[in-house]
């Protein structure tokens, strides 16, 4: 339920029986009420005398001058008062008393009243009922029993108003708590989500899109630790762009990187969800194939690879090694690497045997040849 459906009594859990216990902790009975009661026609007659003393008082003091600020506040100021003081000697201390009461809090911690403000008012209007009194009952019995019934209601009301200006003040901090701590959490989910994108960009090699050597050797021992757990074979592809300082050297940087640019697509283009695909350095890439081996990379991912260099990049051609690793025994990323890297060159070098000039003639050696070494 909302916090506006609800009385001040319903939401600060005050029960009648409450009420009830409350009077009888200050010992404030039936007969107390009875002997205020008795004084409303006393005090009805100075009524107007007395709300007109108070605000005197109230208003020669700076501070609640510039609290009240305006005639139409002292004007329901006044109202309020008027009603208090004869709520005071209604003889009637039930739920709507105390709701009044708890209003009040509410009001003075809304207005910024502070309680050294509201004990200061509530002792002068006291100090007036009690000359009031004194003065229309004289100083026999029936006033004493009078004035300390007052008191005993006084304190009433003033536990009454504190607990609701404690409230009040604590549901402030509730509330600049709940605001501090969203803030806390977007900026975590900010910071989160910066750092996740810093991350995925500091694995990425910015000229060619593909993952770079630093988040190889992360991910390959990754990769060999799920695959030995499966019993997965895992196959490297490593591939160097052959003559590549030929290509910068013979048309420029610029195309160059179009090249290396141009593999990294294709290597993206042919890779499935689960493989990934590294720039290793200069023109030099590597793909890690999970649970792939030499035999199916070799008729599915370097066939493909090959016609697509030669459709997208025609005039350039790669050297390729591929080797495997598992499922019995498996070799630490670098070993994987390097074997690889080693059947790469074997394949580079048995093509130069087969085509000495190709290298020679600008573009590296023939354009899409099937130079691929692979394990036996
Ligand atoms: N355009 C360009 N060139 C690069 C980049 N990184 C490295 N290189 C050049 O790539 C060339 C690689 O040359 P090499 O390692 O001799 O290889 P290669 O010319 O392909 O010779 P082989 O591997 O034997 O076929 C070097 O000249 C590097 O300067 C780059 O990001 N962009």
């Amino acid at each position: 339920m909302q916090q506006t459906e609800q009385t001040l009594l319903e939401q600060m859990h005050i029960s009648e029986l409450d009420i009830e216990y409350r009077k009888q902790l200050l010992n404030f009975t039936a007969e107390h009420a009875a002997a205020l009661a008795a004084c409303l026609p006393l005090i009805s007659e100075r009524i107007d005398a007395l709300v007109d003393a108070f605000y005197q008082a109230q208003t020669s003091v700076d501070e609640i001058a510039l609290l009240i600020g305006d005639a139409d506040t002292l004007g329901r100021l006044r109202t309020a008062q008027r009603r208090y003081i004869l709520d005071l000697f209604s003889g009637a201390y039930d739920v709507d008393y105390v709701n009044n009461r708890l209003r009040i809090g509410m009001v003075h911690k809304r207005i910024g009243v502070e309680p050294r403000l509201y004990l200061a008012g509530i002792h002068e209007l006291k100090g007036l009922l009690v000359g009031a009194l004194r003065r229309g009952l004289g100083d026999g019995p029936q006033c004493a029993a009078v004035l300390d019934a007052l008191d005993k209601l006084v304190i009433f009301d003033v536990t009454l108003v504190f607990e609701t200006y404690i409230r009040s003040l604590v549901a402030e901090i509730e509330t600049a708590k709940n605001k501090s701590d969203r803030y806390a959490r977007s900026l975590e989910e900010k910071v989160s989500q910066r750092t996740q994108q810093l991350e995925q960009l500091s694995r990425i090699d910015p000229l060619t899109g593909v993952y770079n050597r630093r988040y190889l050797a992360e991910s390959l021992a990754a990769t060999l630790r799920a695959a030995q757990r499966r019993g997965e074979p895992v196959t490297l592809v490593y591939l160097d762009v052959d003559d590549f300082k030929g290509i910068n050297d013979k048309f420029g940087h610029p195309r160059g990187d179009e090249v290396l640019r141009g593999v990294g697509e294709i290597l993206r283009s042919i890779c499935r969800t689960e493989d990934l695909s590294y720039r290793y350095g200069g023109d030099e890439f590597c793909v890690v194939l999970p649970n792939c081996t030499v035999a199916a990379a070799e008729a599915a991912f370097c066939r493909r690879l090959v016609q697509l260099m030669a459709e997208q990049l025609p005039g350039v051609s790669l050297s390729i090694g591929v080797d495997q690793t598992g499922p019995e025994d498996y070799d630490l990323p670098e070993t994987l690497i390097s074997r690889a890297d080693a059947r790469m060159y074997q394949a580079k070098h048995a093509a130069r045997q087969q085509a000495p000039d190709a290298e020679e003639s600008g573009g590296g050696a023939a354009a899409g040849r099937p130079a691929v070494e692979g394990a036996p």
